[in-house]
This record gives C-alpha cells, structure tokens and sequence, in this order.
C-alpha cells in the first residue's frame, strides 16, 4: 500500500457521508441537501433534529409527535441523579456530560444496534437535565424538576437553567445557535464517534468519546475561551492593544481560523446578528463592540475569520449562560450530528484503521536487566 501522510489528516478523505456538505463548491454549508441559511432562518431546531435523526424535515404531525417523544424521554433514572450529586461543585461541566452519557449507557444499554434512533432521542432529551440537575444540586443544594410541560427544546433548556422561562429573543437566539452548532461533517468529535462506532461498540461510548473530543479548546472548547478572553478587556482600544500583544508573541487566537473554511464560517454572520441585535436590547453593546474590534484586528493582522465560536461566546454571554456551560450547549446540539454519523457508520461499517509514519530507532540489541544503563 502506498500511503501519504497528510499532518491531522488535513485534505484526507476518511469516508462518506449523505449528512451534511461543509464549504463544497455550489452547495456551502447543507444538512441533508438544505442549506444552513434556510434552516438557521426558518426552521426551529426540534425541525432541525429531526432531519438528522430521521432523515427528512417532519410535517406538522411528525413535528408534535417528536416533540412529544422528546418530552417524555427528558427524566433521569434515580441512580443516574445519585451520581450526580456526587460530582463536585466545581467540576467541568463537560465532565458531568461525559459521566452522565456514561452512566446513563449503564443503566439504559442499547438492546441492539437497531435501537440508535431510540438511544439517539433519549441523550438529546435529556442531556439539558443532566447538566442542569447537577448544577443546581451542586451550587444550591435543590433537586429540580427535570420533566417540565415546555416542549420548545430551547426554551426547556433555558428555563431549567434559569428556573423561569427565557424571554422570547434570547429563546430565539439559543434556538438558532442549537441549529448552526448541530452538525459539521467529519470534524474531531464526529470523527471520534465514528471511528468509536467503527469498532461496533455501543452507542453511549461513541457519544463519550465525542464529547471527550468536543471539549478540547480547539474544537469546541474555543466558545468558553472566546469569552475568557474577551472578558479581560474593557473597551475596543484596550482589546486592539492586547489582541496585537498576543500575536505578536504568536498565540492562537481562539474563535478564529477553521481547517475548512479558509474565509467565512457562513455561520458566523448568523450568530453575529443575533449577537448584535441581544446587545441591542440589552445595552451591551459596548460588549460586542469589543468583539467587532478583534474580528477586525484579527483580520487585518493575520487574515483569519471568525468561525462560529466566536459570535456564539457573545450570545450565549448575553443569554445569561455561565461560561462553563458554552461548550455543553454545543453538545445539545451536536447530539443530533453525531447520533447521524453513528448510525450512517453502522449502515455500511469497515473499521477505522489508519498506518502511522514510523519515526523511532533503528533496530536495537536487547540489553539483559543488569547490563541496562538508566535513561535520563
Ligand atoms: C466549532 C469549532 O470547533 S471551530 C474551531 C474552534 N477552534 C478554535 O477557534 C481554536 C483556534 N483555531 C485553531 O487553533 C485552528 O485554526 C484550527 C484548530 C481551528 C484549525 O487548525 P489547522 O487547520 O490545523 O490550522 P493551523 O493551526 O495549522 O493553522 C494554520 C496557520 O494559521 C495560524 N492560525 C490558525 N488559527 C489561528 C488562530 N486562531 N490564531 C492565530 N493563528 C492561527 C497557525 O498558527 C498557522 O500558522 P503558521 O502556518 O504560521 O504556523
Ligand atoms: O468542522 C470542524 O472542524 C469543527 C466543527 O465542528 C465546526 O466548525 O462546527
């Protein structure tokens, strides 16, 4: 086999996919043939899941129906809730995604392969919960109610983290930003899933691996790194002056550059206008003046564009969402992405298995225990 390596599999083709097109030629970003901007704009997210999950926008009947099974799946089973209250205060709450997938595979394992839809519903309804239930037992001591009447999945999710329901622009804009987020192709944590899935394991241990993958900073974690920066400034001068110290010592900028999109993210000026428009209503737009000060800064010094964690950070800030939680918002999302790719790999399944560049030494003489010298 005569094989080229190619460093973080850059322009590789690893597989096929019906699910989605990023940045190809006359089509931009689609999900199962629809364009992003159709969908960010027209459909709700529940609509969105569906195509995913299912393979086909639902009609009006199809639509209440998912939701309703999407509402009834949402409790947690006890002994999940008593791990749960187990995990610290301060821990990830990516972490407590991760356990709670994993102990949620332990308690509800697929019957069979044949039930990834079953099992692709139910983490979407009830990762909010999950989250959501920890994080109140954990900073406030109270057992929320996880099974709330709300079908609006966005609204679900904004009212178990506020313990009321989100005015009707920032339901909005996180129902958006829940469609823009869902899927994308081969990226890390959908490459993970897949190759996890490859090996024919379960359902739960390739959505674990994904998240494990989506958190690092740069995949998914960039959105809670965006805002960490962001927040070290008080104005559009202050941050110029820091985003020009920070390249000058050639630090990554996060939010920024994308291994697909060499210009636009088509993503990123959706998030941006709903980020606009909450500064607007909220009066922060001071806040997102210093964001268009780096896109700016960030463009004219290295020629990068914002991909769509950048945006995202500002509008999920502005949605009241504590930083931590940027990335689990993203799993909410990405569920329904990698729960397609877990279910497409199964229908026509070879392993993964790639062959690595050897790099090491030369063929060594086996040196008996006493005659070994410690290596430093
Ligand atoms: C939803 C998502 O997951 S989108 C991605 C979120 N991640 C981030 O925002 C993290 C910041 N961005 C990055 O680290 C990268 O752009 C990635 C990981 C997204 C893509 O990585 P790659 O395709 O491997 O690009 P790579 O890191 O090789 O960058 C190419 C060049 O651009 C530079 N570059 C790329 N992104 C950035 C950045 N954000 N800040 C500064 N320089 C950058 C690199 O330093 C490199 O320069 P060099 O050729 O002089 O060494
Ligand atoms: O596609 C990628 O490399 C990263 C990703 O998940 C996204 O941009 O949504």
């Amino acid at each position: 086999m005569n094989a080229t390596y190619s460093p973080g599999l850059e322009g590789v083709v690893a597989g096929t996919t019906a699910i989605s097109t990023v940045g190809k030629k006359g089509r931009g970003l689609s999900y199962r043939g629809y364009s992003i901007n159709d969908l960010a704009g027209r459909a709700s997210f529940e609509e969105v899941a569906h195509l995913l999950l299912h393979g086909y926008l639902p009609d009006r009947d199809g639509l209440a129906q998912f939701r309703n099974r999407l509402v009834a799946r949402r409790g947690l089973p006890p002994a999940l809730k008593k791990v749960l209250e187990q995990l610290p205060a301060d821990a990830h709450p990516m972490d407590v995604l991760r356990t709670g997938c994993s102990v949620l595979g332990a308690l509800e394992p697929e019957g069979s392969s044949l039930d990834g839809e079953r099992t692709a519903e139910r983490l979407l309804a009830s990762f909010p919960g999950m989250l959501m239930y920890w994080h109140h037992f954990a900073t406030r001591h109270r057992r929320i109610d996880l099974e709330l009447e709300e079908e609006n999945f966005a609204g679900y999710l904004m009212t178990l983290l506020h313990g009321k329901r989100p005015d009707e622009l920032k339901r909005r804009t996180v129902d958006a930003s829940l469609t823009l987020y869902a899927e994308h192709e081969f990226n890390a944590s959908t490459f993970a899933a897949r190759v996890t899935a490859s090996t024919l394991s379960d359902f739960y241990s390739a959505v674990t691996s994904a998240i494990g993958t989506l958190r690092g900073p740069l995949h998914g974690g960039a959105n809670e790194e965006v805002m960490r920066l962001v927040s070290r400034f008080d104005s559009p001068e202050q941050a110029e002056a820091g985003l020009k110290e920070m390249l000058a010592r050639k630090e990554k900028i996060m939010g920024f550059g994308h291994r697909v999109y060499k210009d636009m993210d088509p993503r990123s000026p959706i998030i941006r206008n709903w980020s606009r428009e909450l500064a607007d209503a909220s009066g922060h737009r001071p806040l997102f003046a210093i964001f268009e000060r780096i896109e700016q800064v960030v463009l004219e010094e290295k020629g990068l564009y914002p991909n769509l964690d950048f945006y995202s950070a500002c509008a999920y800030h502005l949605c009241d969402i504590p930083t931590a939680m940027f990335t689990p918002f993203f799993v909410f999302a990405r569920i329904t992405g990698w729960s397609a790719h877990i279910m497409e790999q199964r229908q026509a399944n070879r392993i993964f298995r790639p062959v690595a560049e050897y790099l090491g030494p030369d063929p060594l003489k086996y040196p008996p225990l006493e005659q070994r010298r410690q290596e430093p």
